[in-house]
């Protein structure tokens, strides 16, 4: 059961290192580098961005989730069998507790971001998905409402420090959603901006396309456009094999 479900409406913020949790739950990672891996996701609630397309919906538009001490979390998530933790949210590292649990785990991390704030901390891939024009959510999109966070969600979306210093500083991966051509010229713009300012390598088997849907009924409109633009520039593609095994299952 999600954790949220045992929840109280109005959990409040516990003394102590703790975070609120959306979801803690076993599944094979279903994006990016290390799709296929089985992994323990801890899904935090909270989120700095408002992606109309958000399959998290109940972790940035709707915040829901219980608090629970970073040590709790700790053990929960020593007591299962995957080796790997994915750490993901809504947006993991606007909590300052997120770090001490990198730091208390002993496995592979992966934290899934934004991409809109740097923080130092025992991640072993920076899974980095800077948010495009093609997720701000204007009126005709807008999930919850009229369209009253689409300019905070375009001041925001994307902090090319905050980016520069991720992929200096970790293993990384850059994954872009798209459901059509229009992001590609902000694709290859924002990677040549990045490339100037990085000392690193940003090879384009670091780039990933990733199709946009929640379901499998949009992944069947979506797929194969990521996968032709993939081919076309370069890029990795990605699945969301999640989707593709699970639909939009809870916990998976
Ligand atoms: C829910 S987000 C949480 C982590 C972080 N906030 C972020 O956006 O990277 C996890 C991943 O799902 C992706 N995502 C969210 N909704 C999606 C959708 N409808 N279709 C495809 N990818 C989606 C995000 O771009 C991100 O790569
Ligand atoms: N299986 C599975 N893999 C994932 N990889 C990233 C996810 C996310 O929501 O961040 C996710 C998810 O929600 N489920
Ligand atoms: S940044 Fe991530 S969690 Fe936040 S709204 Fe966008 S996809 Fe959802
Ligand atoms: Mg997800």
């Amino acid at each position: 059961m999600p954790v949220s479900d045992t929840a109280p409406e109005q959990a409040s913020e516990p003394d102590g290192d703790a975070l609120p949790v959306n979801e803690l739950f076993a599944s094979l990672q279903g994006e990016g580098k290390l799709a296929g891996i089985p992994s323990t996701f801890v899904r935090t609630s909270g989120c700095n961005l408002r992606c109309w397309y958000c399959d998290s919906y109940h972790t940035s538009w709707e915040p829901t989730g219980a608090w629970m001490a970073v040590e709790e979390i700790r053990e929960q998530v020593a007591s299962r069998d995957p080796d790997h933790l994915v750490l993901t949210g809504g947006e993991p590292v606007i909590h300052d507790a997120a770090v001490d649990l990198l730091g208390a785990v002993e496995m592979h991390t992966t934290v899934e971001t934004n991409g809109t704030r740097y923080v130092d901390a025992d991640i072993d891939l920076a899974s980095i998905s800077p948010k495009l024009a093609n997720s701000t959510p204007t009126p005709d999109r807008d999930p919850a409402g009229d369209g009253e966070w689409a300019d905070r969600h375009d001041e925001r979306r994307i902090d090319h420090d905050a980016l520069t210093r991720l992929i200096d500083s970790y293993e990384f991966q850059l994954k872009f959603v798209v459901a059509d051509e229009s992001p590609v010229d902000e694709i290859e713009s924002l990677l040549a901006d990045l490339r100037g300012s990085t000392t690193r390598e940003i090879r384009d088997a670091d780039v990933l396309l990733m199709p946009e849907g929640a379901t499998r009924e949009r992944l069947d409109e979506t797929r194969a456009v990521a996968a032709r633009l993939a081919e076309e520039y370069g890029y990795r593609y990605t699945p969301r094999i999640h989707v593709d095994l699970w639909n939009d299952a809870p916990e998976r």
